[in-house]
Parts: C-alpha cells; sequence; structure tokens
C-alpha cells in the first residue's frame, strides 16, 4: 500500500506519516525543501517524540522522497501507483500542487487504472479536500473530468495535534503532543475499503471541522494574538499569563455558545472538550512559538476562518461575540519579518485606513461589523502608546 503525501512538514512527518505508516503504508514525501527529501531518501525512516513524560519514540520507515521542484514527472508516477494521496503543506499552497496531482490522475487513466483512489487534504480550513478538487479540475478536461468523477475522491479532513516548529540537529526528528484527532468524510470517499486505525470516519464533517477551528484554533490564535500584544515569544509564556487565558476562555465560551447552538453538541462534553485544549496549550514539554501559531495573519483573518466566521454566525443568532471581536483588533499587530503576510498586512496599515485593511483582509461587507473591529483596533493601538 502506497501513500503519496505532499509536505514533508511537522504535521506531514509528526501525524499524517505516523498514522499512514502504523496501516502498513510505505509512503512517498512530495516536498521543495531539498534537506528533507535528501535525509528521507538517505534513511528511509525518521523519529517521533512523544512530547509527554518519558518521551517516547517512535521509528517510521519505508519512507522516500520526491522533490517535486526538480522532478514534478516522478510525482505523477507515484500517484498513478498510489492507494491514497495526503497533504500537509498549507491551505494556500493546495492550488500550487494541484496540477501534479491531475497529472497523476491523467497517469492513471492513460494506464487503465480504475482502482479508486482518496486524495485528502489534511489542513487547517473548512471544506480543504473539496477545494483542492477544484483546483485539480481545472487542469482536467471533459472526458478526465469523467474518469475523476468515477474513481478520485476528496474527502474532506480535520487534522488535530499540535506540532510545533522543530529545532533539532536532525531534520527530520519531529517531537509532537500526544494528542491526536482526523476526522475523514465517508461521505466524499471513493474507497471505502481503506479504513485507517487510528483516524474517526464521519458522515458529515461540518460539525467536527467547525469544533475543532474554532475551538483549537480559534484559542490558539487567541492565545498567540494576545500573548504577542504582551510581548511574548511562546506559547508557554503567554499561557502563564491569567489575563491571557482569560482572553482565551471568552473566547471560547462565544465559540462554544454558536458550536452548541449550531450543531447540537453535548454542553457538559463541549466544556471538557474545551478544557483538554486549554491543559493541551499548557503541555510543558512543547516549546510552541507564538510566530508559527500566528502564522499568516491575512489567512486568519479571512471571511470563513477562525474568527470572522463564528463573529458572523453569532451576530446572525443575536448572540454575544465581544471578545472574538476584541481578539480579531489584535491581529493587526501581529508583526514577524519572516512571515510575508505580517509585513503585508503591516504595510497595508501604512497605506490605507484601518477600516479598508479590515474591509480587504476580512472580505466582510457589513460595516457595522468593520466599525467594531476598528473600534477594537484602535482601543489596542491606544494601549500600546
Ligand atoms: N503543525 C500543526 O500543529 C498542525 C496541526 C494540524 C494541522 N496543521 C496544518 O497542516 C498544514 C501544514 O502545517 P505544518 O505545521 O506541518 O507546516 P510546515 O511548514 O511544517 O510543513 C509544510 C511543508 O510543506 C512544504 N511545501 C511548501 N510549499 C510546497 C510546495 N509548493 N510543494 C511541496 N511542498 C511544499 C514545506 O517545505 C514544508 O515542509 C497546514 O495547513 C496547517 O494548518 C498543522
Ligand atoms: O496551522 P495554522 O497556521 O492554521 O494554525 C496554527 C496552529 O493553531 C495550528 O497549527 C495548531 O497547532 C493545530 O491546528 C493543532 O491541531
Amino acid at each position: 500500500m502506497l501513500d503519496v503525501h505532499f509536505g514533508a512538514g511537522n504535521i506531514g512527518r509528526g501525524f499524517i506519516g505516523e498514522t499512514l505508516a502504523d496501516n502498513g503504508f510505505k509512503i512517498t514525501f512530495v516536498d521543495v525543501n531539498e534537506t528533507l527529501i535528501d535525509e528521507l531518501n538517505k534513511r528511509n525512516g525518521y523519529t517521533i517524540e512523544l512530547a509527554a513524560e518519558g518521551q517516547e519514540h517512535i521509528e517510521v520507515h519505508d519512507v522516500k522522497g520526491i522533490n517535486n521542484g526538480k522532478d514534478p514527472k516522478a510525482v505523477a508516477e507515484e500517484i498513478a501507483k498510489a492507494d491514497i494521496v495526503t497533504t500537509a503543506i498549507g491551505p494556500k499552497i493546495l492550488k500550487f500542487i494541484a496540477p501534479l496531482i491531475a497529472d497523476g490522475i491523467k497517469l492513471r487513466q492513460a494506464n487503465g487504472n480504475t482502482d479508486p483512489i482518496d486524495v485528502i487534504a489534511c489542513e487547517n480550513m473548512i471544506g480543504g479536500s473539496q477545494s483542492l478538487k477544484g483546483s485539480v479540475y481545472e487542469t482536467l478536461n471533459d472526458d478526465e473530468k469523467a474518469f475523476a468523477n468515477q474513481y478520485i475522491g476528496f474527502p474532506n479532513a480535520a487534522v488535530d495535534r499540535i506540532v510545533p516548529l522543530q529545532k533539532h540537529d536532525d531534520p527530520l526528528f519531529v517531537s509532537v503532543e500526544p494528542f491526536k484527532e482526523w476526522v475523514i468524510d465517508k461521505s466524499q470517499m471513493k474507497n471505502p475499503k481503506i479504513e485507517l486505525k487510528g483516524v474517526d470516519y464521519a458522515d458529515d464533517l461540518e460539525p467536527y471541522i467547525e469544533r475543532k477551528l474554532f475551538s483549537v484554533n480559534t484559542g490558539h490564535a487567541t492565545v498567540a494574538y494576545t500573548g504577542n500584544m504582551k510581548g511574548y515569544k511562546t506559547i508557554g509564556e503567554a499561557v502563564k499569563d491569567n489575563s491571557v487565558v482569560d482572553q482565551a476562555k471568552r473566547v471560547l465560551g462565544e465559540t462554544g455558545d454558536l458550536l452548541i447552538q449550531k450543531w447540537g453538541f453535548d454542553p457538559e462534553v463541549h466544556h471538557a472538550y474545551q478544557a483538554k485544549i486549554l491543559s493541551r496549550f499548557e503541555n510543558p514539554y512543547i516549546s510552541d512559538d507564538i510566530e508559527r501559531v500566528g502564522r499568516t495573519p491575512i489567512r486568519k483573518l479571512g471571511f470563513d476562518e477562525r474568527f470572522i466566521r463564528p463573529i458572523r454566525e453569532l451576530k446572525e443568532r443575536g448572540r454575544d461575540y465581544s471578545a472574538l471581536v476584541d481578539t480579531a483588533g489584535m491581529m493587526f499587530f501581529f508583526n514577524y519579518p519572516n512571515d510575508s503576510e505580517s509585513v503585508k498586512l503591516q504595510q497595508m496599515l501604512q497605506d490605507e485606513p484601518i477600516e479598508q485593511v479590515i474591509r480587504e483582509t476580512t472580505g466582510l461587507k457589513d460595516e457595522d461589523l468593520i466599525n467594531e473591529i476598528k473600534a477594537a483596533y484602535e482601543k489596542h493601538l491606544a494601549e500600546t502608546k
């Protein structure tokens, strides 16, 4: 059994690789990072460490790498033979790898390979695999689309495991939190014969992806942006400050209100889920940078992303969303020179009035909401003076 996995980064090696290897798959990692690819091909394996007492090690074997920047043909050839395709490269990169997946599908068709497979985007976004499908289909003709409609599934997925930036001498070694959750939308699969152990299958992914994104990621981002305002550099430092944790609790209270109302989650179970999330942020065996958790702030300000979507939906329901708006106002202060989106955001703030920056980054048309976020931004700006 073969998995072709795009993105040999933290979650790719630290979660998707572990799960597929544990299910007996060989894995071909596709990445543009030469060091990672060379090392994978030299050693055909790597080590995962669990960030918890005992620091257990897990060895992953039977892996290799392809640099898609150098050898795109080899990627298509590998997809032509694959039993599953997965990605963990970042939502904004999906459209760049879509032509490679399309080439793999074309080769499967040319080879007469009618074994059904699923292409699963393991990204922090709503509708990730379906969005990837849209980009893949842009480069298929009608005949190829008909083949893909029959044999290639794009089931959406939610993945949850905190894997911070790795700072080890070994470029493949990856330290991960013990908690892990991977849910795949069963109704969108073409190959139900592959039922992975360690993965949950849902008939409808929407409640799970929203619960994950608006709890883990909204909470995480709140710790990052509130911590950033206070000058902290790591999530560990930030969660030692009660005012940061209080802000995260207020925000989770609001998204919890929405999720419970919208999806009917049991309030007690949901509150336990939230408490578990906060304890995960406090894991002393993990050192996670605010720079990583707050990365790409323009993406995170998006219309369907972790702040604006729950704000919109709470407003529609006439519920409180004040802590979410307060935190959204802090996002404009995220300024890390190595994060090109944060540099762009700061430039936008230099060039345009704040309300225009809010309009452009969030896609909001609701002028009242734009003014509320503007007021939060201006309040935080005054606090910095
Ligand atoms: N790290 C986590 O805690 C975590 C948890 C759940 C989900 N995710 C999601 O997983 C995805 C990846 O996150 P990550 O933390 O592993 O990031 P990462 O930066 O560690 O890994 C991304 C990898 O993709 C590679 N890449 C970038 N552009 C590429 C291209 N054009 N072709 C091939 N490879 C390319 C990079 O070289 C890198 O190795 C994101 O969508 C993230 O939201 C991350
Ligand atoms: O990956 P992002 O940039 O969407 O979000 C940053 C973190 O919140 C995220 O990577 C979490 O660590 C992860 O989603 C936990 O499952």
